[in-house]
């Protein structure tokens, strides 16, 4: 199948998911390049899983859309859908098949395919007469991601992937993914809770907050230009023409910082850590 290069390979517009009274996801607009890997970062509760939900097609927008290569993923014919790869935060069912019927199973659906990727059989050490039902937590976590790559998608997403996962597999698993990505050209989305995986991992950082995404941004943007801005009267800061994403009793945490921008005399300037701006970007505030 050839995908045109020039077609972006995901586009959601406004999309909002209620359930019931309630709002998950609340106007979220992006898109994700060619050979983008992008990490979801949120709270629990932020509207991640509801946001791959629907990216994948599985749950209905009650507003705006998502459209994978082009095309709206609710009517996704099956070559393009063929193009996508899923790795759920747990991977039920299909307890009867040994690893090697069950791969072998799920491969049929995509017609005739090369040998698996040496590497990722490799890192997936999985031994093919094993039953399902029998395999570990971070074993059965493993056979997902295999079932999920080994037809190379040119769009593949990823939820919580390595929670279940020891930090050799985990540490192994993101280098795998890297490469897979740089061989590829594939897009990724991944949403974790193990931020220094994503930061190393990810081109592009997408953070929710309360159903609504609040910050996207390219990683090496966001390392250069968001910084803790404290001052002994922090108030005077406030009209900085930078986006305030966070703030102390010292200061703020801002976005788009500039050393071209003259500062108020006495401010400091300090880089911070990514789960320390995690922890202030996707905090929940009472006005
Ligand atoms: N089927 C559903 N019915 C009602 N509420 C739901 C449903 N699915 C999700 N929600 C609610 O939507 C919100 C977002 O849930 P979601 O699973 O998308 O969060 P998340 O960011 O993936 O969280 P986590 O990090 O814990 O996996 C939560 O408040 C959740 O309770």
């Amino acid at each position: 199948m050839n995908i045109r290069k020039d077609v972006l390979p995901v586009q959601v517009t406004d999309l909002t998911k209620r359930f019931g009274s309630f709002t998950a996801l609340d106007g979220v607009s992006f898109t994700v390049k060619p050979g983008e890997t992008v990490a979801l970062l949120g709270r629990n509760g932020a509207g991640k899983s509801t946001l791959i939900g629907c990216l994948m097609g599985f749950l209905v927008p009650d507003q705006g859309s998502v459209d994978l290569f082009g095309q709206n993923v609710l009517d996704l014919p099956r070559d393009l859908r063929a193009r996508t790869g899923f790795v759920p935060q747990t991977m039920t069912g299909f307890g009867a098949f040994t690893v090697g019927k069950l791969i072998d199973y799920i491969g049929a659906f995509y017609g005739t395919l090369p040998p698996i990727d040496p590497a990722l059989l490799r890192w997936a050490d999985l031994d093919p007469k094993k039953i399902v039902k029998s395999l570990s937590g971070g074993q059965r976590q493993r056979l997902a991601i295999l079932l999920a790559m080994r037809h190379e998608p040119d769009f593949l997403v990823l939820d919580e992937p390595v929670a279940s996962l020891d930090p050799h597999a985990r540490r192994d698993f993101m280098n795998l993914l890297g490469d897979y990505a740089r061989r590829t050209g594939a897009s990724v989305l991944i949403s974790s809770h193990i931020l220094s995986d994503l930061e190393r991992l990810c081109s592009r950082l997408l953070f929710l907050r309360q159903g609504q995404l609040v910050l996207d941004v390219p990683t090496t943007v966001f390392r250069a230009t968001t910084r803790w801005l404290d001052h002994a009267t922090p108030h005077i800061l406030s009209d900085l023409p930078f986006q305030i994403i966070g703030q102390r009793e010292t200061g703020f945490l801002v976005h788009g910082w500039s050393e071209d921008v003259i500062l108020p005399e006495g401010t400091t300037i300090s880089v911070p850590d990514f789960e320390d701006a995690f922890l202030e970007i996707t905090a929940t505030r009472t006005a």
